[in-house]
């Protein structure tokens, strides 16, 4: 079976050689020569991943058409400030081909201004009929790890249970294991904003905090993801699994982890703007927080570290100030969730 996957940076990199190590013919699509005559050529991808040597059967290319003929599947696996770009360039080849594969997203996190999940752009930009095909790929899953066959477990997400068992199909192996989720609202903002938390753990990190305060965060953290997510229409159980508690806690606790890496950075005293030079690979949870607060302020739901996470990264506000105002609110019940 033909699998373009779309974005030849870390994570598509990677994916790209499990699906032929599932014995899938793969074209990458990305866009610079350079990384694709490397990855054809030398079957290395040094920016994004130094150390890991790339099935030679995985091609990659520029031409998007070439890419997407005659594919079963495509998987997008871009960051979420070009999804809106690449699903209206894909929607056009499938308009002019009259393809009708199976749209899969591994991309996790939230579009600036309007807020939307990734199923609501791929849901504006291409027919019903096709964007209802959409499968959410998310769960804790970093691209280093899955390059050396470290086992790993997703959740995959769709309104049709039968795409999400397609691609649990197409993707599961020795050592890559999918459950399927009927909840795409819950599983698309439990990977979106756990990265902004991560980013918090990294800064908690970088001042020297211990163990009890990273738990701490992690499990606030999901208690205002949850709240949220329940407050959106997700099913609060969801926040218990792969793609809620599991990914929070792989993304706030790897070094591997491009948010928290950058947090970590922060609470060392580094400019956000060196940082992101410095990472050269998307760090999704900065653009996620200042939707995370513009959304929870439209939804009118408390998501006080998320918030400060925010003040830090866009008002220059003080960490140690931040983590003041966070200590000092007034005593609260633990389980606070309105409907539930
Ligand atoms: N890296 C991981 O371990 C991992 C794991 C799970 C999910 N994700 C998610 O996958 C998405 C991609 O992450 P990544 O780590 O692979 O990012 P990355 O920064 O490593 O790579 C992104 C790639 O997208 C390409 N790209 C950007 N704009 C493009 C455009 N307009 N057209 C074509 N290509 C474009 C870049 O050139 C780059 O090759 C993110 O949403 C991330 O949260 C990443
Ligand atoms: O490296 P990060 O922080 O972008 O996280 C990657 C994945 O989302 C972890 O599951």
């Amino acid at each position: 079976m033909k699998i373009a996957v779309l974005g030849a940076g870390s994570w598509g990199t990677v994916l790209a050689d499990l699906l032929v190590h599932n014995g899938h013919q793969v074209m990458l699509w990305g866009n610079s020569q350079p990384v694709a005559d490397e990855i054809n050529q030398a079957h290395t991808n040094r920016h994004y991943l130094p150390e890991f040597a790339i099935d030679p059967a995985v091609e990659a290319s520029l031409d998007l058409e070439a890419t997407l003929a005659d594919a079963a599947g495509i998987l997008f696996v871009i960051p979420t400030a070009a999804m809106r770009i690449v699903a209206k360039q894909v929607a056009a080849v499938l308009a002019k081909t009259g393809a009708k594969p199976i749209l899969i997203s591994a991309t996790k996190g939230l579009e600036q201004n309007s807020h939307k999940r990734i199923s609501q752009i791929i849901g504006d930009e291409f027919p019903a009929e096709l964007a209802q095909s959409l499968v959410i790929f998310s769960g804790p899953s970093h691209a280093e790890d899955v390059a050396t066959h470290d086992i790993t477990s997703l959740t995959v997400a769709s309104e049709n249970i039968k795409d999400a068992e397609w691609v649990q199909g197409i993707f599961m192996n020795e050592y890559f294991r999918l459950y399927t989720n009927d909840d795409m609202v819950g599983v698309e903002l439990g990977g979106a904003l756990k990265n902004v938390i991560a980013i918090g753990a990294g800064v908690l990190h970088g001042l020297g905090y211990g163990d009890n305060t990273k738990a701490a965060l992690i499990t606030r953290g999901i208690a205002e993801i949850s709240r949220l997510g329940i407050e959106l229409g997700a099913n609060p159980l969801t926040f218990m699994g792969l793609s809620g508690i599991g990914d929070l806690i792989v993304t706030c606790t790897s070094v591997h982890s491009r948010n928290w890496r950058c947090g970590n950075a922060l609470g060392q005293g580094q400019k956000l703007a060196d940082v992101l030079t410095n990472m050269g690979m998307v760090v999704e949870g900065v653009g996620t927080a200042k939707a995370a607060h513009e959304l929870s302020a439209q939804c009118n739901v408390e998501m006080p570290i998320s918030e400060s996470i925010y003040r830090v990264l866009y008002e220059d506000a003080d960490v140690h100030e931040e983590i003041d105002r966070l200590m000092q609110r007034k005593g609260k019940r633990e389980l606070d969730f309105q409907r539930y």
